[in-house]
């Protein structure tokens, strides 16, 4: 069975992969050696496994190992048990989805958590499913919140300390983001942390009485009239945890509506990182990178922990809207931010003493009350687009190299507001746009990034945006998949290509590695999807002849 100390050692530990993050911290290192620059040549396929069904797309899971399984989830809220040697199937548990969710961005999945003996994922329909990890049966299941408002899950549950810690998604429909703690083993809730200002905490005894525990920030100052009711800011992408500070780390989402003008002021806590102690479900700091937001540039992005030295303890994030902050992670003091891409429009840097965007005025989308009809504000070229610098795509950060690997774009939009009001279930928006490539020859670049300088030290530019994540190895590699279908690697400290395949399909889920019998294994889940061929306008168009489909692929050295 699977232990809060097996979980609290699982970056350091090589047999098993137990998290999303490969670690709670996030860092998606492994300090396996056996494949590396010189041995890579003769990595080959061990097995490949096909999700089947009709409908393939979007399979963006990082599987999760233990005791010689794979977990893997699919496409619409599946998840499989497979012979992590062999690739044959144990079992598979398909979720019954109901007709009307409503996930804004592709029926995807990120991955499950495992705890005790249960393997533990959230569904299209807001769910939550504990299984047995032998048998596949329900052990337990809840309802995290209602599909018919706008609410999905996409992300990987985290375990810290026994507890299974969820975030929602649904930011485009006005929901509520919030953090939500529960018992692994039964599913019951512990505490509930909503994470948009003025709504109130709670946690729950044995028999799930509600007891209130403190508003979210002071009151609802940050946003105007009724606003913050319907403020977004889903935690749609998860969380990290680290056991050294006993925060949870989640990343909010933009606020709702998207049109800036209807809700001045910072509408915390949307587009921020909120620290949260996993034992009074309290946010203990929180950081905003990007107040009122008018770009969608939500602040989701992975919060990755890291010892600097000296005792000190800091976090990196790429955030969606260009900028890359690094924040004490125990107080959430902001300690170096800089862009890690090339174009940024909507703000000209980081004030790094009041932690502030210097912001741009004029490249803000403009007020429809301003114009005649009143319909339609001024369009502005914006960079990043809304699909960010950098989106659900999780980095990766080597302790041996002290660099992060970050899978970023090159894109911009055409962004206007028009008025929205609010209705449960429907779009809340009060935005249109079209995304615009920059340069004709690449939209995504592998980037290894020094956090003490913000200097990139090399990239490998990609022609599709990079939409898979990253696995760094004390092997001295860097490995992630493109839309093209490769899985690729490089050397970590030059990065030169040193390796690819071709999966077959475009990759948009991040590699993990793991041993077993003395052989070190690489696995990759395949299947082009997730919101870019959705939601990506003229990028859409440029990369539409790129194939759905859906297998995990696992490979090792040739003997
Ligand atoms: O605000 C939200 O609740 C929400 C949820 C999700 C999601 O759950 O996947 C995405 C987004 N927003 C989003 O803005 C976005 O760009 C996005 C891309 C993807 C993806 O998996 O490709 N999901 C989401």
């Amino acid at each position: 069975v699977v232990t809060d100390q097996m979980i609290e050692n699982d970056a350091a530990t090589t047999g098993d992969v137990l998290s999303w993050g490969v670690g709670t911290e996030g860092q998606r290192y492994s300090p396996l050696k056996k494949i590396n620059p010189g041995s890579i040549g003769k990595l080959v396929p061990a097995w490949s496994f096909s999700f089947g069904g009709e409908k393939q797309r979007g399979q963006e899971s990082q599987p999760v190992i233990h005791n010689g399984k794979m977990f893997v989830t699919g496409s619409y809220s599946r998840i499989f048990a497979l012979d992590a040697k062999t690739g044959r199937k144990l079992w598979k548990y398909e979720h019954r989805l109901p007709d009307g969710i409503m996930p804004c961005c592709d029926v995807i999945n990120r991955g499950a958590a495992l705890y005790d003996n249960l393997v533990i994922f959230m569904t299209l329909d807001a769910q939550i499913v504990a299984l047995n990890q032998d048998t596949g049966d329900v052990v337990w299941k809840e309802k995290i919140d209602n599909y018919a408002a706008g609410y999905s899950a996409s992300a990987a549950p985290i375990i810290a300390n026994g507890l299974v810690l969820t975030g929602v998604s649904g930011g485009e429909f006005g929901v509520v983001g919030r953090v939500e703690a529960r018992n692994a083993k039964t599913g019951a809730l512990v505490w509930s942390r909503p994470t948009v200002e003025g709504h109130m905490g709670y946690t729950y005894d044995k028999d799930g009485n509600p007891k209130e525990n403190g508003i979210s920030g002071t009151t609802n100052q940050t946003w105007p009239g009724d606003l913050w009711k319907t403020g977004g800011a889903a935690t749609w992408l998860g969380g990290t945890y680290d056991k050294r500070t006993g925060l949870a780390y989640f990343g909010t989402g933009n606020p709702a509506p998207w049109n800036s003008h209807l809700r001045k002021g910072d509408n915390l806590f949307s587009c921020s990182t909120v620290a949260i102690d996993v034992k009074t479900g309290k946010i203990v700091w929180h950081y905003q990178s990007t107040p009122n937001d008018g770009w969608d540039f939500d602040g989701v992005n992975e919060f990755v922990t890291y010892d600097a030295g000296g005792g000190k303890i800091l976090g990196g994030k790429a955030d969606r809207n260009g900028f890359f902050y690094v924040l004490d992670a125990k107080t959430g003091k902001l300690e170096n931010a800089f862009p890690f891409v090339k174009k940024i429009t909507w703000a000209t840097g980081i004030d790094l003493k009041t932690g502030r965007p210097n912001f741009v005025p004029e490249n803000r989308p403009g007020d429809p009350t301003a114009g005649a009809d009143g319909k339609k504000g001024q369009t502005v070229f914006s960079a990043p687009s809304f699909l960010g610098g950098k989106n659900q795509m999780p980095m990766a950060y080597s302790p041996d190299t002290k660099l992060f690997y970050v899978p970023a774009n090159e894109w911009g939009m055409e962004i206007w507001n028009e008025p929205i009001t609010y209705k449960k279930g429907a779009a809340y928006l009060g935005a249109g746009f079209t995304i615009k490539t920059i340069n004709d020859d690449y939209i995504g670049a592998m980037r290894a990034v020094d956090p003490k300088t913000g200097k990139i030290v090399w990239e490998v530019k990609n022609n599709a945006p990079l939409w898979g994540g990253v696995l760094t190895t004390g092997g001295g590699l860097v490995f992630w998949g493109t839309p093209e279908g490769y899985l690729q690697a490089a050397d970590a400290k030059t990065g030169k290509v040193v390796w690819k395949f071709q999966t077959g399909s475009g990759i948009v889920a991040p590699p993990v590695t793991w041993e077993e019998g003395g052989e070190q294994y690489v696995a990759v889940v395949s299947g082009w999807g997730g919101a870019v061929p959705l939601w990506g306008g003229d990028v859409a168009k440029k990369v539409n002849y790129l194939e759905q489909g859906g297998s995990v692929w696992v490979f090792k050295l040739m003997k």
